[in-house]
């Protein structure tokens, strides 16, 4: 893969306005001869909600890296804004959890742990972490050390450090794995509040899209080299997913819910889509 960054800023005097917050034209993304996706225009818009499905190794994470500035394009062109927070997926923390309280690990989102602040830096940085503890109702256990909080605690944190940026863009990998379904519904119901207050655009990468399949406005589907955009109600369909897979692939709505069955990638499918209990 070359080395040479196509990503650049998109230009927005307005940081909620309407300037869409990432744009990809024509973009592609290869490691040696694998192509991951090849010709993707997409342009995300302000307060949307875009969730990423695929099979192991179909390149979500890839993608999200993107967003990222982490991975150069191989081709195309990609303007994102510089306004992104990165939810990541729960227990991705390499820090002693019994050292680090919950507010420190929201503060990391300020300024990736730095030392050396000034009284006035001090301040506005306490304000930052204290602003986004109560974006997401964390406020009483923010100095329990991480190591004693719940998974669902310890998630909302990572959501408000996500939030001290004040993103245009929130990146979510994974963030429900490992959690229970009444966590789950938690931490999404979180970041769709942001969405809403703050018209944040929010892509989100996961193996099960009934928790968020209510929210979700657009389905980027990854399988193979090849892609699918579109509402869920286009994508999720016995004949897209059977087209995009190669195989027969069926999908059955049980109740406002998804499941997923069939062909080689059987497995691969549930897993990508179906939860509890949804058959
Ligand atoms: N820096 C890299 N160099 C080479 N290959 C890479 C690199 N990053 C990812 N890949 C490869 O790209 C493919 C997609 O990886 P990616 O992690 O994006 O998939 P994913 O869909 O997120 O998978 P999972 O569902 O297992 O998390 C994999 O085959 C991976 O090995």
């Amino acid at each position: 893969m070359p080395c040479t960054p196509h990503n650049s800023p998109v230009s927005s005097p307005a940081p909620h306005g309407h300037t869409p917050v990432a744009r990809y034209h024509h973009a592609r993304l290869a490691f040696g001869d694998r192509v991951l996706w090849d010709d993707l225009d997409l342009t995300i818009e302000p307060g949307e909600w875009i969730a990423v499905l695929g099979p192991n190794g179909s390149g979500k994470t890839s993608f999200l890296r993107t967003l990222l500035r982490q991975y150069p394009l191989d081709s195309g062109t990609l303007e994102v804004t510089d306004a992104v927070g990165y939810i990541p997926q729960q227990h991705a923390d390499d820090a002693d959890a019994m050292a680090m309280r919950g507010r420190d690990l929201v503060g990391f989102g300020v300024d990736g742990g730095a030392w050396g602040f000034g009284l006035r830096g001090r301040a506005r940085r306490r304000a930052l972490v204290d602003d986004a503890l109560r974006q997401v109702g964390a406020e009483k256990y923010a100095t329990a050390p991480l190591g004693v909080l719940s998974g669902g605690e310890q998630q909302r944190l990572r959501v408000a450090q996500a939030l001290t940026g004040d993103p245009r863009l929130l990146l979510c990998d994974e963030p429900l794995a490992s959690l229970d379904p009444a966590n789950q519904q938690l931490v999404v119901e979180l970041i769709d509040a942001r969405r809403r207050d703050a018209n944040t655009a929010v892509v989100f990468v996961t193996h099960e899209i009934n928790p968020v399949l209510p929210y979700v406005d657009r389905v980027l589907y990854l399988v193979g080299g090849q892609f699918r955009i579109g509402p869920p109600d286009e994508v999720m369909t016995t004949g897209t997913l059977s087209e995009l897979y190669g195989s027969d692939i069926e999908v059955i709505r049980v109740g406002g819910r998804l499941l997923v069955v069939g062909g080689e990638y059987g497995h691969h499918c549930m897993g990508d889509t179906h939860t509890d209990g949804a058959a």
